[in-house]
């Protein structure tokens, strides 16, 4: 998705979600610099050598735990969103690229990215304070926006880490993607933020952005050019 396709969602998104599109921008620009500081970041091109043609995107979905005990993820690339590393640690899988916008466990993204992970790290207007202090902690860093893209700072389109991991896969090359523990629903799993116990009611604001994941999935599954298939065990 280009950045003409992803401005209507995009204004759309901003409008519902009550998201200042100003504090989006300005993160986009925060994210860049901290990215040339550090001297960490990479070229999408650099990804694109990682994303074979089959990719395996991980949501934080409760059905995540029961595909990772039965499921065998072989032959393709290993996408994360997020908190889902927490899971895949768990199973010891190491992903081999984490989308995120800095919600998820630190300590288990660090380790991730410790044995291997790409991070792609995305700055919107509401993750400002975690960019600054953990940018610096990461190598290999793939920045994303969901504003206009900068020369370092990409938008492939998508909203939430997950569905935006699925936008990324197929931008770099991915033509068959999995999806899994993408339930949605009604149940929100206990590997999306640090604060969660257990697997939980979903909440107001979550549920929004459920909404508008599965329908830009949808775009996908009908514009993109990778067959899209979800995975319930
Ligand atoms: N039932 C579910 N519970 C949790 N995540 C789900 C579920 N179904 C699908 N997912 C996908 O897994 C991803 C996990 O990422 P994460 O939990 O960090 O969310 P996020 O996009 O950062 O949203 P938030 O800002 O609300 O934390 C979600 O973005 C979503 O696309
Ligand atoms: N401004 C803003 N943008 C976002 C947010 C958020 O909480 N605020 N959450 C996202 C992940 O679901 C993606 N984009
Ligand atoms: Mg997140």
């Amino acid at each position: 998705m280009n950045w003409e396709e992803w401005k209507p969602f995009y204004l759309r998104i901003a409008q519902e979600m009550g998201y200042s599109i100003e504090k989006d921008r300005e993160a986009a620009q925060i994210l860049r610099a901290l990215l040339l500081e550090g001297d960490e970041y990479i070229l999408k091109e650099e990804l694109e050598a990682v994303i074979e043609k089959k990719a395996y995107v991980f949501g934080a979905g409760p059905s995540l735990e029961k595909a990772l005990k039965e499921l065998n993820f072989s032959g393709g690339t290993l996408i994360a969103a997020d908190g889902a590393t927490s899971a895949l640690l768990d199973a010891g899988l190491v992903p081999d690229v984490i989308v995120t916008d800095l919600d998820g466990r630190i300590p288990d993204l660090r380790i991730a990215n410790g044995r291997g992970a790409f991070m792609v790290i995305h700055a919107h207007g509401d993750n400002v304070d975690k960019l600054t202090a953990y940018v610096p902690l990461f190598s290999r860093i793939l920045g994303t926006c969901q504003t206009k893209p900068l020369d370092i700072v990409y938008n492939f389109g998508g909203f939430t880490d997950g569905d935006r991991a699925a936008f990324l896969a197929e931008a770099l090359g991915a033509r068959e993607i999995v999806l899994v523990g993408f339930d949605f629903g009604d149940v929100v799993g206990k590997w999306s933020k640090p604060s969660l116990g257990e697997h939980s009611p979903v909440w107001e604001s979550k549920r929004k952005k459920f909404a508008f994941a599965q329908e830009l999935l949808k775009w996908l599954e009908e514009n993109g050019r990778a067959r899209l298939r979800y995975l319930h065990p």
